[in-house]
C-alpha cells in the first residue's frame, strides 16, 4: 500500500535529509508550544520524545480536521542537546548562546533526536484508524577547548540561533567539534538511517 508522507516540521535541515533520501513528502508545520514541564527538564530523552510527539500530533489533528481519506504517515521530530543532564534547546539570545558554547567547550555532550511516526488509515471519513511510535537516537559529540575569542567569532557567523545547543555541525560549527560517536544525521535533526531501518513502510517509498 502506498502512503502519503507528511513532515510536521519547519526545519530546512529535516526537509533536506528526507529529500536526499529520496522520500516524497509534503510539509505541515503547525505552531506548537515547545515549552516543557519542570519534570521534563531532568529527562532530556523523554523531553525530546514528548515534543516530537506533540509536533506530529498537531499535524495529525490538522489533517483529520479536513475529513482525510487515504493512508498517511505523519512524522515529527525534536532535537535537544544534553550537557550533563541540562537541556539546551535553541538559544534565546546571544548571551544564552554564549553560555551554551562555554558549557560545551572541551566536553562531550549528547544530542538526542526523537522521531514520532503516526500512521493513519482512513478508507472513508467515518472509519479512521490511528497508531504511532516514537523513538529517540543519541549521538555523542566532543567539543574542542574553545577560547572566549573562538566563541565570539563563531557567534558572529550567525548560524547559532535556530540550532539546539547554539551550533551547527553541518556549518561552520564543524570547526568546533573534535569528534562524534553515532549518526551525524541525529545531530542535524533527523536520524534517517534509523527511520529507514525501523519503518519499512517509509523505506519502501524511496524514489532514487
Ligand atoms: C546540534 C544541532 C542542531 N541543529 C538543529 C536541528 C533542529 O532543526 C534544531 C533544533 O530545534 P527543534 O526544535 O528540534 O526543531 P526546529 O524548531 O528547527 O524545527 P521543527 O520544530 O519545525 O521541526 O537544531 C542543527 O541543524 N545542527 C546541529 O549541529
Amino acid at each position: 500500500m502506498d502512503f502519503e508522507i507528511v513532515l510536521a516540521s519547519a526545519s530546512p535541515r529535516r526537509r533536506d535529509i528526507l529529500e536526499q533520501a529520496g522520500i516524497p513528502f509534503t510539509v505541515c508545520a503547525s505552531d506548537v508550544d515547545e515549552s516543557l514541564e519542570p519534570d521534563d527538564l531532568a529527562q532530556p530523552v523523554e523531553a525530546a520524545k514528548k515534543l516530537a510527539q506533540r509536533k506530529a500530533g498537531a499535524a495529525v489533528q490538522e489533517v483529520l480536521g479536513v475529513d482525510y481519506v487515504g493512508s498517511l504517515i505523519v512524522i515529527g521530530a525534536d532535537t535537544v542537546v544534553d550537557c550533563r543532564g541540562e537541556i539546551f534547546g535553541k538559544p534565546k539570545d546571544a548571551e544564552d548562546a554564549k553560555r551554551m558554547l562555554r558549557r560545551l567547550s572541551g566536553r562531550t555532550h549528547q544530542v538526542h533526536t526523537a522521531v514520532s511516526v503516526w500512521m493513519i488509515h482512513a478508507p472513508n471519513a467515518e472509519d479512521v484508524s490511528l497508531g504511532y511510535r516514537t523513538f529517540s537516537d543519541t549521538t555523542h559529540v566532543r567539543f574542542k577547548e574553545l577560547a572566549e575569542r573562538d566563541i565570539e567569532d563563531y557567534l558572529a557567523q550567525g548560524e547559532s540561533f535556530d540550532k539546539a545547543g547554539a551550533y551547527a555541525i553541518q556549518g561552520r560549527g564543524a570547526a568546533l567539534v573534535e569528534g562524534i560517536e553515532g549518526y551525524r544525521s541525529t545531530v542535524v535533526g533527523f536520524p534517517i538511517e534509523r527511520v529507514l531501518d525501523e519503518f519499512p513502510d517509509i523505506a519502501r517509498m524511496r524514489r532514487m
